[in-house]
C-alpha cells in the first residue's frame, strides 16, 4: 500500500448535475446500475473506462466481489489510472476501501454482499451522483435486481435513498455462445440465460475477437432470449456512459420494438446499437431454458386492465395460467423472470408495467404529448414454459 493514504476527504458537491443522471425531483434518490456479465466478458474493462475516462459524471462504483478479488483488481485499476490519492478508510471495518479517482468518480471495493456495502458507501451520500454495483461474474441479477426495487424492508430503508435505474449485462461475443450452450447443463436455467433474461441494456464486447457472422449471431441469440434491451457492440467496452446510465428502466415506459420485422444499425463510434426487433426463430437455447413472448396488446378498456393485472398476478405470483393447475410439467415449469409492457386505455390513458420475479406493479404513465398515444400496447414475458398456451391465455383477457 503507498505511504500517502489518508482518511478520504470526500470535496462537497457544487456543480450542476449532468442532465440524464440527474435525481429523482421528487426523493432526491440516487439511481443504482447493476452490471453482471459473463466470467472475463469486460466487466472490469468497462468499470476501468468509467473511472478513468473524463465523463463528467461522478460515479461511486462498487466491486461486490468475494475474497481478496476486488481488493486487487481495484488496486489494479488505480495502478493503471492516474488517481490523485488513494484512500483507505479503515473505521474499523477492515475491509473498507475507498479511492477517490482523478475523474471525480469514487470507487469502493468492500468485502461485505450486498446491502452492507451500500450502507456504508451511502454514509458518503453527497459525494457521487450515480452508483454502479459490479455483481460477480455468473452472478444471477434477478435477486439483487428485487433488493432494490419494491422490496418493503428495502424501501423503509435505504430505498429511500437508491433508485434502481438498470440492468447491464456484458456478453462475450467470443465464448458467450459457449458459455450459454454450456449452462443448460444443469437441470434448471443457468446464470447466464438469467443474466441476459434480466438485463436492460446488453454490451455484446470483444467483437474485435469475433467475425462479424458470428457477432450476428450471437446478437440474433440474445435477441432471442431478451427481445427488448438494446444491444450495444463494443471493442473494449467503449460505449458513451451516458447510454449505460440514467435509462430509467424501472420507471418509463419500455420502448418496444416496432410491430413489423425490422432490423438496422447506427453506428456511434466504436459501438454499435443494435435494434435487431423480430425476435429468430425459436433455437435451442429457448427451448432447453429461457425465451420470450412478446403480445401486441389491443386498446383496453378499464375492466380489461383489471383482468390483465389478475393475470399477471396470478402468473407470477402462483407460476400458472389463470383457471389451469400448476404444471406438473417439470421441464418446462411457467416461470417469468422479467416482464415490462404498455397498455393504452380507451380514455387515453396508458399504464406502464414493470416486473422482476414475482414483483411487479402496473402505474400509469405520462404521456408524452409528442409521441401522441399509441394505437397499441405491448407485453414481453422473458421466462420459462412460455408457450402457444400462454400467449392463448393471455390474448383471452380482452378477446374474452
Ligand atoms: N481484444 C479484446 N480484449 C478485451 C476486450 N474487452 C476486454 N478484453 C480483455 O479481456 C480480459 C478480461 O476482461 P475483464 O474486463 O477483466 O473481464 P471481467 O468480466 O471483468 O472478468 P471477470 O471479473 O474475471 O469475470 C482482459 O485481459 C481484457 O483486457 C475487447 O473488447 N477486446
Amino acid at each position: 500500500m503507498d505511504d500517502d493514504e489518508d482518511i478520504p476527504v470526500l470535496i462537497e458537491h457544487t456543480e450542476e448535475q449532468p442532465i440524464n443522471l440527474q435525481q429523482d425531483e421528487n426523493s432526491r434518490r440516487v439511481p443504482l446500475t447493476i452490471i453482471c456479465g459473463f466470467l472475463g466478458a469486460g466487466k472490469s474493462t468497462l468499470l476501468k473506462r468509467i473511472l478513468t475516462e473524463q465523463h463528467g459524471f461522478r460515479i461511486a462504483v462498487i466491486m461486490n466481489e468475494f475474497g481478496d478479488t476486488a481488493l486487487s483488481k481495484s488496486l489494479d485499476l488505480i495502478h493503471r489510472s492516474a488517481a490523485k490519492t488513494i484512500n483507505v478508510a479503515a473505521e474499523g471495518q477492515e475491509s473498507e476501501e475507498f479511492l477517490e479517482l482523478a475523474n471525480g468518480c469514487l470507487c469502493c471495493s468492500i468485502k461485505d454482499t450486498g446491502i452492507t456495502a451500500i450502507e456504508k458507501l451511502m454514509q458518503r451520500k453527497g459525494a457521487f451522483d450515480h452508483i454502479l454495483l459490479e455483481t460477480t461474474g455468473l452472478a444471477d441479477p434477478g435477486p439483487i435486481a428485487s433488493l432494490f426495487w419494491h422490496n418493503e424492508e428495502f424501501a423503509a430503508g435505504l430505498g429511500r435513498d437508491i433508485a434502481l435505474d438498470g440492468v447491464i449485462c456484458v456478453v462475450d461475443a467470443v465464448f458467450g455462445p459457449q458459455q450459454m450452450e454450456e449452462d443448460h447443463a444443469s437441470d434448471t436455467v443457468g446464470e447466464s440465460l438469467r443474466q441476459i433474461a434480466g438485463a436492460d441494456i446488453l454490451l455484446l464486447n470483444k467483437t474485435d475477437l469475433a467475425t462479424p457472422e458470428s457477432v450476428n449471431t450471437t446478437a440474433g441469440l440474445l435477441r432471442g432470449v431478451n427481445p427488448v434491451a438494446p444491444i450495444y457492440r463494443t471493442v473494449r467496452a467503449e460505449i458513451e456512459v451516458g447510454r449505460l446510465l440514467g435509462v430509467h428502466a424501472y420507471a418509463a415506459a419500455p420502448a418496444f420494438p416496432p410491430s413489423h420485422a425490422h432490423s438496422h444499425e447506427h453506428e456511434h463510434g466504436e459501438d454499435t446499437h443494435d435494434h435487431e426487433h423480430e425476435p429468430p426463430a425459436p433455437t435451442h437455447y429457448e427451448l432447453r431454458g429461457i425465451s420470450s413472448l412478446l403480445v401486441t396488446v389491443p386498446v383496453l378498456s378499464r375492466a380489461q386492465l383489471d383482468a390483465l393485472d389478475e393475470w399477471v398476478r396470478t402468473v407470477l405470483w402462483e407460476s400458472h395460467l389463470p383457471g389451469a393447475a400448476p404444471s406438473s410439467d417439470a421441464e418446462k415449469p411457467l416461470s417469468v423472470l422479467r416482464c415490462k409492457g404498455l397498455f393504452v386505455l380507451d380514455s387515453g390513458a396508458q399504464y406502464v408495467l414493470q416486473g422482476v420475479r414475482s414483483m411487479y406493479e402496473i402505474s400509469e404513465a405520462a404521456a408524452d404529448p409528442a409521441l401522441g398515444v399509441p394505437d397499441a400496447g405491448k407485453l414481453v414475458l422473458i421466462g420459462t414454459g412460455l408457450d402457444a398456451r400462454v400467449r392463448q391465455s393471455l390474448e383471452g383477457v380482452w378477446t374474452g
